[in-house]
């Protein structure tokens, strides 16, 4: 069987270096394409080098575009500006594309959608197994616990990130809403300060922390009177999510045009 050729741009970056390990490791994938920012002084550099490896002879290029002819999917961790990009060159090059970066715009989001029309997508927050699995959880424990309980959403990352609340928080904030019926557009409050008043319970709070090098965790909360219940996920290496993206590339290799997210990939929808 030949190996799926993978495209990982971005791969200087955190997530880009590790997903380079990612495909290296991962059976029936081969990284061939590795791309960074015009300006980067890393291009040139080979991506085995870069992430740790060893020499893999695969060099570090600008320009994705340029190299269309030598990937099947394309692998995004950077960006939603710099994503756009790189979903327009798949696009016109009839590539797939597996989307991890957060942080879009609706407008941009809408973007995604469309050009989901003609290429197969896999776009999702986050590519963890264990997060994939707390949104199914989340929906259960709204429904059951429903109107009657406080929901508050807590999220950790990194000082590096740029994106806030992560794209992971709000996710579970549009299970949880969906589940109960509400709009997270108008039902979600972002931190609060001064004299805020009582909680109204038909809220969804979110608080967010930036320290350290915490890779990433989410907690929700669901606070009743006389019991609280919590679902946490703590993510201790990015190789999670990596392994997850790689995941995603296999499994998006040669579907049909569409937007798929992790749900789908780990066969959970529905
Ligand atoms: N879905 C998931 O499971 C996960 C998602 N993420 C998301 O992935 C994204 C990247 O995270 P992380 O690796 O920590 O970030 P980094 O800043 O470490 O890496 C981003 C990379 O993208 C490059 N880049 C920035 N802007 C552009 C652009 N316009 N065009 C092309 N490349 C660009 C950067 O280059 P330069 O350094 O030169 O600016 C860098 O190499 C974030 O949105 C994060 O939230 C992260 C982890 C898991
Ligand atoms: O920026 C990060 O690091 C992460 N971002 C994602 C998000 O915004 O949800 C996923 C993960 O938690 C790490």
């Amino acid at each position: 069987m030949t190996a799926v050729r993978v495209a990982i741009v971005g791969a200087g970056g955190r997530m880009g270096r590790t997903l380079i390990e990612a495909a290296v490791m991962a059976p029936g994938l081969e990284p061939t394409v590795a791309t960074e920012m015009p300006s980067s002084s890393l291009l040139g550099a080979d991506a085995g080098e870069l992430a740790g490896l060893g020499r893999l002879g695969v060099t570090l290029e600008a320009d994705p575009a340029a190299a269309t002819d030598r990937f099947d999917v394309l692998v995004d961790f950077t960006r939603p500006e710099g994503s756009l990009v790189h979903l327009d060159i798949c696009r016109r090059a009839g590539k797939a594309m597996v989307i991890g970066t957060t942080g879009f715009t609706d407008d941009q989001k809408a973007v995604i959608r469309q050009a989901a029309e003609d290429i197969p997508v896999v776009f999702a927050p986050n590519m963890s197994v264990g997060v994939n699995l707390c949104f199914k959880l989340l929906d259960l424990a709204a429904r059951v616990l429903g109107d009657e309980v406080d929901i508050e959403i807590v999220e950790a990352h990194h000082r590096h990130k740029v994106d806030a609340p992560s794209g992971t928080a709000l996710r579970m904030g549009e299970v949880v809403a969906d589940a109960l019926g509400r709009d997270l557009k108008t039902c979600a409050v972002y931190g609060r300060e001064g004299v805020t008043g009582e909680r109204d319970r038909q809220t969804i709070g979110f608080e967010t922390i930036r320290a350290g090098d915490i890779v990433g965790e989410h907690t929700v909360m669901f606070a009743g009177l006389g019991e609280r219940v919590e679902i946490t996920h703590k993510a201790s290496s990015r190789m999670t999510f990596a392994k997850g993206a790689m995941r995603a590339a296999a499994w998006l290799n040669g579907r049909p045009a569409g937007l798929y997210d992790m749900q789908d990939v780990l066969g959970l929808s529905g």
